[in-house]
């Protein structure tokens, strides 16, 4: 593993930052950051310019986020995560990966310091939503094959042809505008702002709850890429994984940016070029709060994938992995719902068994809402 990185590291050149850097030997502890850290985000200064006490980090923790699509209601970031997201990040330099042909990844090792990571970890397992999608291939002639995703999956978000509209939305209209306030509720033609019929998408796109809104928004700024997907999987143990494949489908135009953010156990990923054998294949040993974009030509020339692992190598930790994308078009909203949210029921992470179980929602006695 270390000999791998070692050798990678021969090809990383650093690249420029645009933010103040925060070292990862400084991993800043979310469960009580210095509250006496001035913040431009949370400081407030009165009409003198005086810098006002700093809120205590409960005092940022929000509702939780709620919408008609949901299964159930999504718990916001805790407040010094909040903070850490938008102070601490990036906490390395990106640096630039490009030696193979057409290869052009940026390696943030990590984007969040390591605490806040495992601590945003078990924060998203256990208040999303998720599911193991179901579907049926037709794999030459031997007839239609069922296949079970073998990973927990989750997404949010809108091709660029819809935003989420209503008094919350922000931006770009793809999640809560203020952290813990409710994600606008309507979907509204991008361009004229006409509500969108019910029936244009087979599953309801969901906006991005605030805690991944939160997230995109720093990773936006870190890449300086703008993303309207949230692609969530979660490997509970090294029998999850998945298999080699590139993510260049048209809906998400030419030589499409997408950020990878991994939380949780480390796993190795795996990158090979799909013509040149000659070219080396690369694997980066991913830790929690490690991202990697890839970009440019990456994804028309390279396959990726995460395979197997025995559970010694990962631990019990389990691995959550989190891609933004931009769809252009609504085929990507139709595909990316259809994969990653499917039909079948909704699992959750149960904190006393320490594993997932299918999930109901009591009154509803259905564990399904698009
Ligand atoms: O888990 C990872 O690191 C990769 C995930 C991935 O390639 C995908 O979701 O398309
Ligand atoms: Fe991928």
């Amino acid at each position: 593993m270390t000999g791998t990185k070692r050798t990678l590291d021969a090809f990383f050149q650093p690249v420029a930052q645009k933010k103040s850097k925060v070292d990862e030997s400084e991993d800043i502890p979310t469960t009580g950051l210095p509250s006496s850290t001035p913040s431009s985000d949370n400081a407030k200064r009165d009409r003198l310019g005086v810098l006002a006490p700093l809120q205590p980090p409960d005092a940022l923790s929000q509702p939780p986020s709620t919408h008609p699509t949901y299964p159930h209601p999504i718990a916001a970031l805790p407040g010094p995560l909040t903070s850490a997201l938008a102070t601490a990040t990036p906490s390395s330099p990106a640096r630039a990966l490009s030696n193979g042909p057409a290869l052009d990844l940026l390696y943030f090792e990590p984007f969040i310091p390591r605490r806040a990571a495992d601590d945003l970890f078990r924060h998203l397992r256990a208040s999303l939503p998720f599911y193991r999608v179901r579907y049926t291939i037709n794999r030459g002639g031997s007839g239609p094959v069922d296949v079970t995703t073998p990973r927990y999956t989750t997404v949010f978000g809108v091709d660029e042809s819809c935003v989420f509209g209503g008094p919350n939305s922000d931006h770009n209209g793809q999640g809560a505008a203020i952290p813990g306030e409710a994600p606008p509720v309507e979907l509204l033609d991008a361009k004229t702002r006409a509500p969108i019929p019910s029936n244009r998408f087979t599953r309801a796109p969901r906006p991005l709850p605030s805690s991944l809104a939160a997230l995109r928004d720093a990773v936006q700024q870190a890449t300086g890429q703008t993303y309207n997907f949230c692609l969530v999987n979660y490997y509970a143990s090294g029998a999850d994984s998945i298999s080699m494949h590139s993510d260049d489908e048209k809906f998400l135009g030419r030589d499409p940016a997408i950020a990878s953010l991994s939380l949780g156990a480390r796993r190795d990923f795996v990158m090979k070029h799909k013509l040149d054998r000659a070219a080396p294949t690369l694997k980066l040993p991913l830790a929690s709060g490690d991202m990697v974009l890839m970009r440019g030509t990456t994804q028309g020339a390279w396959l990726h994938g995460v395979p197997k692992r025995s559970a010694k190598t990962v631990g019990d930790m389990g691995r959550i992995n989190i891609t933004f994308r931009k769809a252009i078009v609504r085929g990507g909203t139709e595909n990316y719902y259809r994969y990653n949210v499917g039909d079948g029921e909704c699992w959750r992470w149960d904190a006393r068994k320490r594993e997932m179980v299918e999930w109901r929602d009591k009154e509803k006695g259905d564990s399904r809402k698009s």
